[in-house]
């Protein structure tokens, strides 16, 4: 099994009487994205918060280790392999991009000359060089999420934590943040992201998990969470008449358009069930000139999973 750059059991945090994460269990495998998807007010930034040792759980979760180090034990250690970016940027307006970068060198002792070119390197790679001398607080919402990031890679960590890394963004700097992070992840970094955007986590996490009301309502990849809900079929297109019929005889339930020639059979998509569909249309001779496999998409999940709405005629667990 791949080593977990994070792994979480029960994590929880209540506010009074408001129990904000209700027994969470994470699993991150190293050098993936993982995607933890929400609606408002869900818990993410809490969940983020504490994985990064910037808040405590309650005493009643279990243990929790990030990039292999006992987060209650070791608090230190976990700071020093990771970086975190996000809703509470680290960014100083006041000073220029470049006096940023530098900033974040003497905090992580780099000695001079060695925290200069790292942070010209860093400022080169996020195409901030122009803007380098110019003060934070002119930059664009994009420009200043490329530098909050090349600031957190300044301490090099093994994990970083993105906190809606895109909200507010226009679509080329969405896309830009996105190369970002899949070159982060090329280069050996574990990615945890938040998101309220559910093509964001369909285009980028290897794994993603949905919390809602504390809990993880559901947890896979997109494709398998895709599945959890009805609505997938597979098409089957046919160019001969008489083989389009006896497909349809020979599949039972399906629904038919006589005029494209064209069979739905309801699927989950999974390969079993394809393997099956095309068992039968072999055994009755037949084959199909188009099979393609229709999913519902992310926002069909994301809506059929949180607010309260629960997983039709499945129990809430995880897909593996
Ligand atoms: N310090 C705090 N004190 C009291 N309640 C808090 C505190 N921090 C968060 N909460 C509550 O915890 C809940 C979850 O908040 P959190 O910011 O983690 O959600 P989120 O999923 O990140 O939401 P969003 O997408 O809106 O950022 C909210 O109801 C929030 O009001």
């Amino acid at each position: 099994m791949t080593d977990l750059a994070i792994a979480a059991n029960g994590l929880r945090k209540s506010y009074g009487d408001k129990a904000v994460l209700d027994g969470v269990d994470l699993a991150v495998a190293e050098g993936t994205i993982f995607a933890l998807l929400g609606p408002n007010g869900a818990g993410k930034t809490t969940a983020v918060k504490i994985l990064s040792t910037l808040v405590s759980p309650d005493p009643a979760s279990g243990e929790i280790r990030v990039g292999g180090h006992d987060l209650a034990a070791d608090p230190q250690a976990v700071r020093a392999a990771i970086g975190v970016t996000g809703q509470f940027s680290a960014v100083d307006g006041l000073i220029t991009g470049e006096e940023n970068m530098l900033l974040m060198a003497d905090l992580h002792h780099l000695p001079r000359k060695e925290g200069r070119r790292v942070a010209a390197g860093l400022l080169e790679r996020f195409d901030l060089v122009e803007a380098a001398k110019k003060p934070a607080s002119t930059y664009s919402g994009g420009m200043k999420r490329r530098l909050d990031i090349a600031m957190t890679l300044v301490g090099d960590p093994r994990i970083i934590f993105l906190d809606e890394p895109t909200t507010g963004l226009d679509p080329r700097s969405r896309h830009t943040m996105w190369q970002i992070i899949r070159e982060l992840v090329t280069g050996g970094v574990t990615v945890f992201l938040t998101t309220q955007y559910l093509e964001e986590a369909d285009q980028l996490a290897h794994r993603i998990a949905v919390l809602d009301g504390g809990r993880i309502a559901a947890e896979g990849t997109a494709e398998e969470l895709k599945r959890l809900i009805p609505g997938g079929h597979v098409r089957l297109r046919f160019s001969d008449p008489a083989a389009y019929r006896s497909a349809a005889s020979a599949l039972g339930e399906v629904t038919g358009d006589d005029e494209a020639l064209a069979l739905r059979i309801p699927s989950d998509g999974s390969q079993r069930e394809l393997r099956s569909v095309l068992d039968r249309l072999d055994r009755v001779g037949v084959e199909a000139d188009e099979l393609t496999v229709h999913t519902p998409d992310l926002d069909d999940v994301f809506f059929a999973l949180t607010g309260g709405a629960g997983l039709p005629h499945q129990s809430k667990e995880s897909v593996r």
